[in-house]
């Protein structure tokens, strides 16, 4: 199965290596020209994954229509781009496994949704899980989740995409899976708050755990199950990104907890901190579904400017007293 990766960031980049890692050629379609000249030349993603040598099997172009000879598409794009690269790339019946961690602005769909829209007769399979993008480049070990609802197509993905240190745990879920990936982003940014507000180890691991009760009642709510949600591609990847500032929207946090603005914190930012973009979507669509999701509040408010830190804590520390569960 010869594998294409769409999107030449950090994580695109870091799958193109794990697909090429038995030295399987592997085609990566990078929109910025320098990206796409210093892997095919250094072997490397100067821009996006610096100093990690990458697999000489990766060919990196500039053009979606060198595509067309790979079996499977992984699909690496920032998720407010996905709808707009995929309309332009030759898809067909190949399956497009989705590795953007988000939700659509504007129509709350879910990057399954968006990819079967544009191209219906693609089977759609979602990998998402606990794996900083330099960590997996670097091949040490990690696991992920790999949903596709036909299971042959996800048997015959996973055997692909497996190596001695990527290790995929198959499920039927893909809504779920896709749900934990986006919602983990927002709330990564709410424990940056807390690292960065100084507010202690105890806040951080209360709030995780509240956190992960946001995500069980949306992902439900949207289709996906709470044994998903439990798995690597929810709890799994909220744990890490939850605690490491190598996480680019616990970072965010960080310095929104230090009282610095996001107009600021995000402004000329190469990588992308899906969870800025995620957070105002995902309380718009929980209103809508009349699910009560105060964390993802709480970080919106702070996100918009309307609210600081001090008064977002009291507000959810002084919300009605509730049961757990
Ligand atoms: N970096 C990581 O460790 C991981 C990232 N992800 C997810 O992968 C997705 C991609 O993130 P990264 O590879 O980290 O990106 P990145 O932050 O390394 O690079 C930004 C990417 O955005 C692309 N981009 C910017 N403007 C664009 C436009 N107008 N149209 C299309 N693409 C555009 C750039 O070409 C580049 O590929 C995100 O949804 C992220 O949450 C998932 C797992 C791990
Ligand atoms: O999704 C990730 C790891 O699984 C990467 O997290 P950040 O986008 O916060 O860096």
């Amino acid at each position: 199965m010869r594998i294409g990766v769409i999107g030449g960031g950090a994580w695109g980049t870091a799958l193109a290596q794990v697909a090429a890692a038995a030295g399987d050629p592997v085609t990566l379609w990078a929109r910025e020209h320098d990206v796409v000249a210093s892997i095919n030349r250094e072997h490397e993603n100067r821009q996006f994954l610096p100093n990690i040598p990458l697999s000489a099997a990766i060919r990196a172009t500039e053009s979606l229509a060198d595509l067309v000879a790979c079996d499977a598409l992984l699909v690496v794009v920032p998720a407010q781009h996905l709808r707009a690269v995929l309309s332009e790339t030759p898809v067909d019946t190949r399956p497009l496994v989705l590795c953007a961690k988000g939700i659509e602005a504007g129509t709350v769909a879910l990057m399954s949704e968006i990819a079967h829209s544009v191209h219906p007769r693609a089977p759609i399979a979602v990998l998402s899980g606990p794996t900083f993008a330099a960590e997996v480049a670097r091949g040490l070990p990690t696991a992920v989740t790999l949903a596709c609802a036909d299971e042959n197509i996800g048997r015959a993905l996973a055997e692909r995409l497996a190596q001695p240190t990527f290790r995929p745990y198959a499920s039927d879920d893909v809504a779920g899976a896709e749900i934990g990936g986006a919602v983990k982003n927002v709330l990564a940014i709410a424990c940056g708050v807390v690292a960065g507000a100084g507010l202690g180890e105890n806040a951080r691991a209360a709030l995780i755990a509240r956190g992960f009760a946001e995500m069980v009642r949306y992902g439900v709510a949207r289709g996906g199950r709470a044994e998903t949600l439990s798995g690597l591609s929810g709890l799994g990847d909220l744990v890490l990104t939850c605690s490491s500032v190598a996480s680019r929207n616990f970072s965010l946090g960080v310095g929104l907890g230090k009282g610095e603005s996001a107009e600021s914190l995000l402004a000329d930012r190469a990588s992308v901190a899906e969870g800025a973009f995620t957070a105002p979507v995902l309380a718009q669509s929980a209103k809508a579904l009349e699910i009560a999701m105060p964390v993802v509040e709480a970080v919106c408010a702070l996100l918009s400017g309307e609210s600081k830190v001090d008064a977002v804590v009291a507000a959810l520390m002084s919300r009605p007293l509730g049961r757990e569960g």
